[in-house]
């Protein structure tokens, strides 16, 4: 093994997850060597900063000025993208490694979010590897379980947990009891968050993930616009109580669905049975679940997010660059992609929690009822805390199944009653799990 050619990475972005990846390849060399056939050796990076201590040895790498120097470098056998971003320097380094044929790893799901179709294209005309297993649930090999282990599967649903900041706060805010913002802050003292934290909170992380998942999931392309985005902000500490109160725990799931009318894309807070298994995904912690006709359903449980699971899943990739394997971008070559239809969330049919804030007076609750009943929308429950009238008191509902479109007719009416001092609230229901 000692003769056999080193695989020569070159890195740009020294971040969490840059350094992180340095500080693994240097700290199990000799077992990723042996497994990977050859040792993997960073020879290159570039990063804005050089002077900063990342707490790993870079005595031995030379610097480059700029990403796209180290693409164009002849000592360089992978490019590693680890700046971030769908644009400017993440991208232009990206497709200038993928047209000078050189093999790209990158944990960037907001690059293949929005160009993911384009950079496959670009690799496969190239014939090289495209690789990213760190972009979708951190450390869970969930690429190559789609990709690989379950390749024989026809798949009806992929869903998940797929983003740690969120499940982080979600858990702690619940288990804590503390404030939104608080636990953020935390989250990204921790390297979980993004750059801009905004698109963990605002659900968009999970939905350039989700995007991914379903690319390789159903052999179609990349439709990050066709992903239908809810995040948790407006998750409060109430409506965290009142889920447990109904037996539920509340999880920003990504959700991607093949039904008759075509693929069904979504991201939103969900009430999860209290005694579902991915109820109990808590912390940092990712769970992606295939349905499957073959396997039927599959859980991966994992850390999603911080140093140490990302740089697990992108030295993985280099493993595999340097054992010589390679798989088409999205599990299918372009050509035999498939076109799905999406399915807008007006088609969807499930059940919903709805929590208002309301004046107690007389008639309210009989306005709410009449605005549900004239939509053909059913009621499962109603729970009214306390009886303050000339107060604003919580009236909490849930549905049984029913139309979104129905719903939303319901929710205008509903929020247009004068006693109704705030947006009504809404979450789905999910039970099938
Ligand atoms: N932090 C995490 O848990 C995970 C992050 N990712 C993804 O990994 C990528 C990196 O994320 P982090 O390491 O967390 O971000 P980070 O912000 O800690 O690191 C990015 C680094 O890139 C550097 N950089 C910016 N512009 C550059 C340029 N033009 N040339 C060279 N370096 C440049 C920045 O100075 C920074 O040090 C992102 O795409 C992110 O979405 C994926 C999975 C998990
Ligand atoms: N910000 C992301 C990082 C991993 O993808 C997350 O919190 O999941
Ligand atoms: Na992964």
């Amino acid at each position: 093994m000692e003769d056999r050619k080193p695989l020569r990475v070159g890195i740009a972005g020294l971040g969490v997850v840059g350094a992180g990846v340095v500080g693994l390849l240097q700290r199990n060399a000799a077992q990723i060597a042996a497994r990977a056939g050859r040792p993997i050796e960073v020879v290159a990076v570039a990063a804005r900063d050089r002077a900063r201590d990342r707490g790993v040895d870079l005595t031995k790498v030379t610097w480059a000025e700029t990403a796209q120097d180290l693409t164009q470098r002849n000592d360089v056998d992978v490019f590693v993208e680890l700046i971030g971003g769908s644009e400017g320097p993440a991208r232009e380094a990206v497709e200038a490694a993928l047209a000078r044929g050189l093999p790209v790893v990158t944990a960037n799901k907001a690059l293949l979010a929005h160009h993911g179709a384009d950079l496959a294209r670009m690799a496969e005309a190239r014939g090289v590897t495209l690789a990213f297993e760190a972009a979708v649930a951190g450390g869970i090999p969930v690429i190559k379980v789609l990709r690989e282990g379950l390749a024989a599967n026809r798949f009806s649903r992929v869903y998940g947990i797929l983003n740690g900041t969120c499940n982080y706060i979600l858990t702690k805010m619940r288990q804590e009891g503390r404030d939104f913002a608080d636990v953020l802050a935390d989250a990204q003292k921790l390297g979980y968050a993004e750059a801009d934290p905004t698109f963990d909170v605002d659900g968009i992380d999970a939905a350039h993930k989700l995007s991914i998942l379903a690319a390789v999931a159903f052999g179609t392309d990349v439709a990050f616009d066709k992903v239908h985005v809810e995040g948790i902000r407006h998750v409060s500490a109430v409506d965290i109580a009142f889920a447990e109160e109904l037996g539920y725990r509340i999880k920003l799931l990504g959700i991607a669905a093949l039904t008759e009318a075509g693929l069904e894309q979504r991201v939103h807070p969900c009430m999860v049975p209290v005694d579902s298994a991915i109820a109990s995904v808590e912390d940092v912690y990712n769970a992606v679940v295939a349905e499957g006709d073959a396997v039927g359903t599959s859980m991966m449980v994992g850390r999603g997010a911080g140093a140490g699971p990302t740089a697990s899943a992108v030295v993985a990739d280099l493993i595999d660059l340097a054992r010589g394997f390679s798989v088409p971008t999205f599990s299918v070559p372009v050509a035999a992609k498939v076109a799905l239809p999406s399915v807008a969330i007006d088609k969807h049919r499930g059940a919903y929690y709805v929590r208002l804030m309301v004046l107690d007076q007389p008639g309210v609750i009989a306005d709410i009822a009449g605005a549900l009943r004239d939509e053909k929308v059913s009621m499962e429950a109603m729970i009214q805390r306390g009886r303050n009238p000339g107060e604003i008191v919580p009236v909490v509902l849930t549905t049984h199944e029913t139309d979104e479109a129905a719903m939303r007719r319901a929710l205008t009416r509903i929020d247009g009653v004068p006693a109704i001092t705030e947006p009504p609230r809404v979450i789905r229901i999910m039970e099938q799990l």
